[in-house]
């Protein structure tokens, strides 16, 4: 049987405890947003997959769907969404994204 896309999201997520949707890759991020989430993860220093949407107009589209958030970037943690760019930006500010990554046992990046 085809896997349907919540099937395919599911999936992505069970596999990574930080998986970050988001426009382009870590390395050559495509827009802002996604680049200044991604500078906010590397200086939390932990470990994340991502997934290029821009590469992928079935997720790009049923990731909205899925959590009902109509852009990118888009930060999950533990297969919850945690935010997107302003979010996250404020939760690097207060701590409060550090101490989520102390509390889930995220792991450093070495
Ligand atoms: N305020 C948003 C800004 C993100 C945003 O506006 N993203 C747009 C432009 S990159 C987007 O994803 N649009 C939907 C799309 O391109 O599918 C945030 O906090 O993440």
């Amino acid at each position: 049987m085809a896997d349907t896309i919540n099937d395919r999201i599911k999936e992505i997520l069970e596999k990574s405890p930080v998986v970050l949707f988001m426009k382009g890759t870590p390395l050559f991020p495509q827009c802002g947003f996604s680049n200044q989430i991604v500078s906010i993860l590397n200086a939390v220093g932990i470990e994340y997959d991502s997934v290029d949407v821009l590469q992928d107009p079935e997720i790009r589209q049923g990731i909205k769907v899925y959590s009902d958030w109509p852009t990118f970037p888009q930060l999950y943690v533990k297969g919850e969404l945690v935010g997107g760019c302003d979010i996250v930006t404020e939760m690097y500010q207060s701590g409060e994204l550090a101490e989520l990554m102390q509390k889930e046992n995220i792991a450093r990046k070495n």
